[in-house]
This record gives structure tokens, C-alpha cells and sequence, in this order.
């Protein structure tokens, strides 16, 4: 499922992380000048290589958790480099554990003379960006550095062809355009021009700042549905659109075991009237399934074809009532006008658009353009066993402003997974 974004994706940051690393190794590789000399200006604090005497209090700040003094190079684990390319070999201060106490170090460190030589655990606080924004050169090494002291500062340039290139990664994998702007920039803004505390490499970053954004445009909308059918009067009635041929009477179908799991039992309702055969494909289903099935003759109402479901709910004390409705053309006018009628004289619990993931772009449009028509509650994307794109999945909720609920993973009953959009991303980026 989702394969080829999942490749692309990873492409994605592993091209950052390398970037990052590349340059960080190449800073490693060059002693400073400074360093060179064997001695450190007093005018150049930033660097870490002046005694705390001749440091400023801000000036400690950048220093304190980068720089250890002149004594303290030769002990273990210490990088020859300026502050700007240095942190590299110290890993071990450099301890999600010592990223938590940034402010704090960095308090303690302005007030002590002693602040330079403290141990490395107490990082710079994130205002060190400022201090090292005199230097508009800072490279990829110094984020590193911060990087590795659980902070980074990435600039957009340094990622600017990375984006692209995860740009056209989403939209070559179906990906619509506003929802890959939106992640780009969720990308960007997580990345960039900013402190980050909690991380302790470049890989973990950029997945993080990769998963955050995607997680925010799938997540839009989720609510609990298991837990909305549960607390709604019975018998809660589900009403299902969509075009034909996505498969929205399988949905019905797998929605019907997914109940009966639960302890929920279901009535199924064909407001299909309008193509030939859909009775019988329905009506199959509910055999197999030992559901009770409400038909009218083809070309009859649906709206009463439903509302005698939900009658025979009431009386048969069923919890649930599954309506299939016709899946014309979504621009059709009678089709929104059946849907209309069967809002106004049934008020449904719930409206759910099916669709196929499969279809990509054109699941997006649909889904768009339903929503519009008559507002659905939620969607179901089926064929996700056979999507390697996973550009509807991504894009759906976003565009919508309605959660996707259900993912079809098969030909069979069992093949329906609720949508959870943290799994999807985990499995999306890996954990
Ligand atoms: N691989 C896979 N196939 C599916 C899935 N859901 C449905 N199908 C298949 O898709 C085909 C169409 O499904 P239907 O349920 O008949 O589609 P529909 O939307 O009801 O179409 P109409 O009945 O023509 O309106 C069937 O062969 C289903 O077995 C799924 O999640 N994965």
C-alpha cells in the first residue's frame, strides 16, 4: 500500500540527511584558521575559544554549551573546530535530556565566569540562532552542530531543491496541488529558520518535520466513529454516495461485518433504484452475509427505499441501516436532488462518500465536488491494497475538510481498516 510515495518520500530525506551529514563531515575535515593559530581572538566569543573572561554574558550563551576552553581540548570527544562546525564529535552532551534544559543552561552560563568550561550538557539556549546570525555564511556544519545538540537551524536555501524535488514527489504521486503546497510548507516551517530542541539527528528532523506536516493534513476532521455510532439513538442510519464502480456496495457489505463485530446489527437498504442489477448485487452481499436487505423496483423512490429501512430498524430493534444510493455522474442534478430529498425526509446520521483510492486525482475532485453537493461526514477510500500512490489518501481530508474513516484493503469482508492517520504516516515515513 502506498509504496511508491513511501520511496519517494524516503528519497526525500534521506537526500536532506546526506546533504547535512556531507557538509558537516567536510567542516570536520577543516580546522578553522583560528584554530589553526592555536589562538582564539577574544573578539570572536562566538567561536567558543575565548576564556570566560573576556566573554560577554550573551556571548557565554553561545558559547557555554559549544565551546569548551582551552583545557578542555584535549579531553575526550572534543572536535578541533570553531563553535560554527564543532559539535560534532559531542554527541553525548548532546542528549535529548541536556535539549530540555536549554533555557536553563543557558541562564546558569550567562551568570557563572566559569560559564565556558561548563560541561557541554548545558546547551546554548535557542537564542544562540541570534548570536550566530552575525554570521550570514553560518553553513550546514553549524546547524549540524546544533543539530547535534538537539537544536538545528536549516535555511531555506539549503532546502530549496530538496523541496522541489519533494514537491514534484507529491504531485507525481496524485498528491493535489493546495494539500502538497501544504505539507511543503508545514515542511519548511518545521525546518527551517528555527531552534529545534527535541532532536538528536538530521534523519530524525527531517522525518519529523516530514511527519508533522503530513499528519496534519491527513488528520483533518478525525473523530471517533466507532464511538459516534455507539452513543447515537438507534437505529443509526449511514447513507453512502459515490460514482459506480468504486466500490461503495462492497463497502456497504464490509461496513455490515465490521458491525456485527461489534455487536451492532444492520439492516442493508438499495437506494441504488436507478441502475439495473444493483438490487441483486446487493441482495447477494446480504446473503452471504445473513443481513436483512430492503429493495424497491428499479426506478422508484430511494428515499422511501431507505425510509423503509430505517422503519424496519425501529421495529426490529436493528442498530444500523446501511443505504446505498445511486452513483450517477456526481454533476448530475437529480442525483443531488435524490440526495437532498433523502437529507430532508430521513436527516441520516451520517453521509459517507466512497470512493477508490486508486483513482487518485479524480477521488480528490470527487470528493470535492460531493461534499460540495451534499455535505458528507466522512469517506471511505477503497482499493488502497492497489494504490502505490497514496495521493487520494493523503489529500482527501484536506481538501474535504472531512476525515477519511475507512481504507478497503481487499476483495473480502475482513478488508476494511479504520483510517488512522498516525499509523498511515509511520508507515508512510517508518517510525
Ligand atoms: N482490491 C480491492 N477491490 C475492491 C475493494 N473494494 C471493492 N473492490 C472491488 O471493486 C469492484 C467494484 O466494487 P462494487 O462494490 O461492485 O462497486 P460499486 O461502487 O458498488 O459499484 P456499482 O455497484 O457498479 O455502483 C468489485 O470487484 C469489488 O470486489 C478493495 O478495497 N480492494
Amino acid at each position: 500500500m502506498f509504496d511508491g510515495l513511501k520511496d519517494k518520500l524516503s528519497g526525500f530525506t534521506s537526500d536532506v540527511e546526506e546533504d547535512v551529514d556531507d557538509e558537516a563531515l567536510d567542516a570536520e575535515d577543516e580546522p578553522d584558521a583560528d584554530e589553526a593559530d592555536g589562538d582564539a581572538p577574544a573578539d570572536q566569543p562566538a567561536n567558543g575559544e575565548s576564556t570566560a573572561d573576556t566573554q560577554s554574558s550573551e556571548d557565554t550563551e553561545a558559547a557555554a554549551g559549544e565551546s569548551p576552553t582551552a583545557d578542555d581540548q584535549s579531553g575526550a570527544g572534543f572536535a578541533p573546530q570553531a563553535a560554527d562546525s564543532e559539535a560534532i564529535d559531542e554527541p553525548a552532551t548532546a542528549s535529548s535530556a541536556a535539549a530540555e534544559d536549554l533555557d536553563t543552561g543557558a541562564e546558569e552560563a550567562s551568570e557563572s565566569d566559569d560559564a565556558a568550561a561548563d560541561d557541554s550538557g548545558s546547551e546554548a539556549e535557542a537564542d544562540s540562532e541570534s548570536e550566530a546570525d552575525d554570521d550570514d555564511g553560518r553553513g550546514l556544519a553549524a546547524k549540524a552542530k546544533l543539530m547535534a545538540t538537539g537544536k538545528t537551524v536549516i535555511e531555506e536555501e539549503d532546502l530549496q531543491g530538496h523541496l522541489d524535488d519533494l514537491e514534484l514527489a507529491l504531485l507525481s504521486s496524485d498528491v493535489e496541488m493546495s494539500v502538497a503546497n501544504e505539507i511543503l510548507d508545514g515542511v519548511k516551517e518545521n525546518l527551517t529558520g528555527q531552534t529545534r530542541r527535541r532532536l538528536s539527528s538530521t534523519g530524525n528532523l527531517v522525518r519529523d518535520a516530514l511527519r508533522e506536516s503530513l499528519y496534519d493534513v491527513i488528520n483533518v476532521g478525525q473523530f471517533d466513529f466507532d464511538e459516534r455510532v455507539q452513543q447515537a439513538d438507534k437505529p443509526v442510519t449511514i447513507v453512502f454516495t459515490g460514482v459506480n464502480g468504486v466500490g461503495k456496495t462492497t463497502s456497504i457489505a464490509k461496513l455490515a461485518r465490521y458491525f456485527e463485530e461489534r455487536g451492532l446489527s444492520t439492516v442493508l437498504a438499495n437506494g441504488d433504484t436507478y441502475r439495473a442489477g444493483a438490487n441483486e448485487q446487493l441482495e447477494k452481499h446480504a446473503q452471504n452475509l445473513g443481513k436483512k436487505i430492503i429493495t424497491h423496483e428499479q426506478g422508484s423512490d430511494p428515499t422511501a427505499v431507505i425510509y423503509d429501512a430505517v422503519e424496519y430498524a425501529k421495529a426490529n430493534d436493528i442498530d444500523v441501516v446501511l443505504g446505498d444510493t445511486a452513483g450517477r455522474l456526481h454533476t448530475s442534478d437529480d442525483l443531488m436532488a435524490q440526495l437532498e430529498k433523502i437529507d430532508r425526509n430521513i436527516d441520516p446520521d451520517m453521509t459517507l462518500f466512497v470512493d477508490e483510492a486508486v483513482a487518485g486525482q479524480d477521488a480528490v475532485n470527487r470528493a470535492r465536488e460531493f461534499n460540495d453537493a451534499a455535505e458528507i461526514d466522512g469517506a471511505i477510500l477503497t482499493k488502497a491494497d492497489a494504490d502505490p500512490q497514496g495521493g487520494a489518501a493523503i489529500s482527501v481530508a484536506h481538501v474535504t475538510g472531512k476525515p477519511i474513516l475507512f481504507l478497503g484493503t481487499g476483495q473480502d469482508y475482513g478488508d476494511l481498516e479504520p483510517f488512522d492517520p498516525e499509523e498511515i504516516v509511520d508507515s508512510l515515513i517508518g517510525e
